[in-house]
């Protein structure tokens, strides 16, 4: 009989950990849960770790900063992990889980003992940004400015609570003293040379995310238009099965992916004042948080997603 490999999900009753259990379905693995009353128990939680191929933590940064330690103490037996947290996004020995970053980097998510699942903003930013680097149009010095919106899962528990129980904000600004986490983690991976500007914002809705970024094209390379922008990214993104670039719209809904693991890519601009917006549309808990973690599932344990 074939053995499926055993995954085990520290931080499995909260909301990231729910959405992958639930996705975990589609794939051939067996699932190894411990008991809720138990599930902050330490001892308990390593005798899980011992007992998995591959670990996946849906904790709290510090939370996962110990259960990497707990992990590690494993020695030979110590399962393979992913980590959805902040925590090690940018940190060394660690592989980021954007399969679409770069040719090599699906390979290296697929052999690598340590992943690190993308936050859910770098995603649209950085699948935006990166070509454009790459292709040598967008300077790594150019200065960046991203916008985003998020529907209000993505603020985990508490904020999902306080927007269904007391109704929340229709629209709020927040990260307003411009050090939110995610931009460490978008700038490395970017590939950009100056810290961008980063102005999240979060919305009376549950899932749905879109992500833009306003562009001078005199300040690309090259004279580059709005046509060269879209074909940069079409070429960059072709045959990939979760991130499509997609035709321009009049307008754009945040909630228009919800529940999809999919992200679509828009150029929207002005050939005559040479002005252009790149904008990612995906699902918050979707391709921003899940839906990445069981593609890197999928790829760390040779199955398809
Ligand atoms: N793109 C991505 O990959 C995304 C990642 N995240 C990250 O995932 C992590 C979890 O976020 P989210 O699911 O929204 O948060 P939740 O608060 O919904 O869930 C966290 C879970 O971890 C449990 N927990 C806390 N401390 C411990 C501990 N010491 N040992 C065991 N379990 C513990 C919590 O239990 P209790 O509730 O009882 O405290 C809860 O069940 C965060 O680091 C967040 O940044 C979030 C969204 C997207
Ligand atoms: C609306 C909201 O509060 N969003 C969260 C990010 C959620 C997310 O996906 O980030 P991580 O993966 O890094 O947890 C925030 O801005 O902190």
């Amino acid at each position: 009989m074939t053995q499926h490999p055993v995954i085990f999900i520290d931080g499995e009753a909260g909301t990231t950990g729910l959405e992958i259990r639930e996705r975990l379905a589609t794939l051939p693995v067996r699932l190894h849960s411990i008991a809720t009353t138990h599930r902050k128990d330490p001892a308990a939680r390593q005798d899980a770790m011992a007992a998995a191929d591959l670990v996946v933590l849906c904790l709290p940064d510090a939370a996962s900063r110990e259960a990497v330690d707990m992990a590690a103490e494993l020695g030979e037996v110590a399962p393979r992990l992913l980590d959805a947290s902040t925590a090690f996004r940018t940190a060394p020995g660690w592989v980021y889980g954007f399969p679409e970053l770069s040719e090599a980097q699906a390979a290296a998510i697929a052999s690598a003992p340590r992943v690190s699942n993308p936050g859910c903003y770098p995603t649209g930013a950085i699948a935006l940004l990166r070509p454009l680097i790459d292709a040598g149009i967008m300077d790594a010095q150019y200065p960046v400015c991203i916008n985003a919106i998020s529907g209000y899962t993505g603020g985990g528990r508490s904020m999902i609570e306080g927007h269904e129980r007391d109704g929340g904000p229709a629209f709020e600004l927040y990260g307003l003293g411009l050090e939110h986490k995610h931009v460490p983690e978008i700038h490395l991976h970017a590939g950009l040379g100056r810290r961008p500007v980063f102005v999240p914002s979060v919305g009376h809705f549950p899932r749905g995310m879109i992500v833009s970024i306003p562009l001078h094209l005199d300040d690309l390379t090259g004279g580059v238009t709005v046509d060269d922008l879209n074909t940069v990214l079409a070429a960059r993104y072709a045959g990939q099965d979760k991130v499509h670039v997609v035709p321009k719209d009049a307008g754009l809904s945040a909630e228009g992916l919800a529940k999809s693991d999919r992200m679509e890519l828009r150029v929207h601009g002005s050939p005559r004042h040479r002005q252009a917006v790149l904008t990612a549309r995906l699902d918050n808990l979707g391709k921003g948080a899940s839906g990445a973690a069981l593609q890197n599932i999928a790829l760390m344990l040779g199955l398809s997603a």
